[in-house]
């Protein structure tokens, strides 16, 4: 048998898992999270708000600690393991990133819609100035064709990026999808390819399977499956998986899942599992972030999220218009941030839905 491919893992508990935390991770728990998956060998940690640095506010959920203090407390309990921020433009600003990089960023992935990369280029070059490594995200790929992913993945790697990530913040990608949007990203394109999968439809490992399977060499987990909607791959599984695969990564499964056990134990009130919210998102192709925020209120009127998500697609809105309306005021944020007179949504064409 042949040289083992290696897959690097990034794992985001200590920012997409603050999701269903409601961003309250205590210094205590960062440490301990941080220092079992370094010690595990988890090459990247991403640490932040679950909406990126700059997210603590009343709309998005107030952090119990500052994202400086959050990452800088990582920072100082890993050896090895670089700390990655998430930042989306206009929700976080460039103050926000060299905060990040003073407290002890070493990389940063700069999150946009699918079809807003535009909005990553002052990013990009900021990031570069301040020597930190710089990953695209491409937040709700599902939305867009894989034509339309090249198309931004291109913009990204025009603007410097280290590597451009399909992600499928929804859990609403399925496997044949996922194979067909990686595979053509890497023909098209010589940085990394990373993918982020949610499980709102079961296939957060699978899918990440098949897009390691068609080139992508960089890939997310959360410790447990924490994270928003109904949650990203285990990195505990995930790393097992790939082992079992043949692929090598470095880490020691043993270690995560031990972490794994003592976080539902000291950090999680209750495991996260697909129910009925998070599953109607992974149909109907909406991201997860207001499930744990806006969307609870429904339930204080006797609503049923599902009846809701229905009529409004029935009513012809879009997924990006539903989220406006259940919380995610993103477009509303950066429109001022963007030169262009049309956003680059409407200029690209891809329906949201
Ligand atoms: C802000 C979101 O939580 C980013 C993410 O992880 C996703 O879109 O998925």
């Amino acid at each position: 048998m042949g040289t083992k491919r290696f897959v690097q893992v990034l794992d985001a508990t200590m920012r997409d898992g603050c999701h269903p935390l409601l961003h309250q991770y205590t210094a205590e728990n960062l440490s301990f999270l941080a220092s079992s998956l370094d010690q595990a060998g988890t090459p990247y940690l991403e640490v932040s708000h679950g909406d990126g640095v700059g997210g603590s506010s009343l709309h998005f959920g107030k952090s119990l600690l500052l994202d400086a203090e959050a990452i800088d407390t990582a920072r100082a309990s890993a050896r090895k393991a670089r700390i990655t921020a998430l930042l989306l433009p206009g929700v976080g600003r460039l103050t926000d990133l060299e905060t990040a990089k003073l407290a002890g960023a070493q990389v940063v992935r700069v999150a946009t819609l699918a079809a807003e990369a535009d909005l990553a280029q002052r990013y990009m070059k900021a990031a570069h100035a301040l020597e930190l490594e710089a990953f695209g995200f491409l937040m709700l790929s599902s939305a867009a064709s894989p034509e339309q992913l090249l198309e931004q993945g291109k913009k990204l790697e025009s603007y410097g990026a280290n590597a451009v990530y399909i992600v499928d913040s929804a859990g609403a990608m399925t496997i044949d999808e996922v194979r067909a949007k990686v595979s053509l990203l890497r023909q098209h394109l010589s940085i990394r390819i990373g993918f982020h999968g949610h499980n709102n439809l079961g296939l957060a490992i699978g899918n990440t399977l098949i897009a390691v399977e068609e080139g992508a060499d960089l890939v997310d987990g959360c410790l447990a499956g924490f994270g928003a909607g109904a949650g990203n791959a285990p990195t505990e599984v995930l790393v097992a998986a790939l082992h079992k695969m043949g692929y090598e990564t470095g880490i020691d499964a043993s270690i995560l899942l031990q972490a794994a056990d003592e976080m539902l134990l000291k950090v999680m009130p209750r495991p996260q599992y697909i129910e009925k919210g998070a599953l109607s998102l992974g149909i109907m192709g909406i991201r997860g972030n207001s499930l744990f925020t806006t969307l609870p209120l429904l339930g204080k009127y006797g609503a049923d999220v599902r009846d809701l998500f229905s009529s409004l697609v029935i009513r012809g809105l879009s997924a990006s218009d539903i989220e406006r309306s259940a919380g995610g005021a993103i477009e509303e944020r950066t429109k001022n941030m963007n030169p262009s007179p049309s956003s680059p949504r409407q200029a690209s064409g891809i329906p949201f839905h």
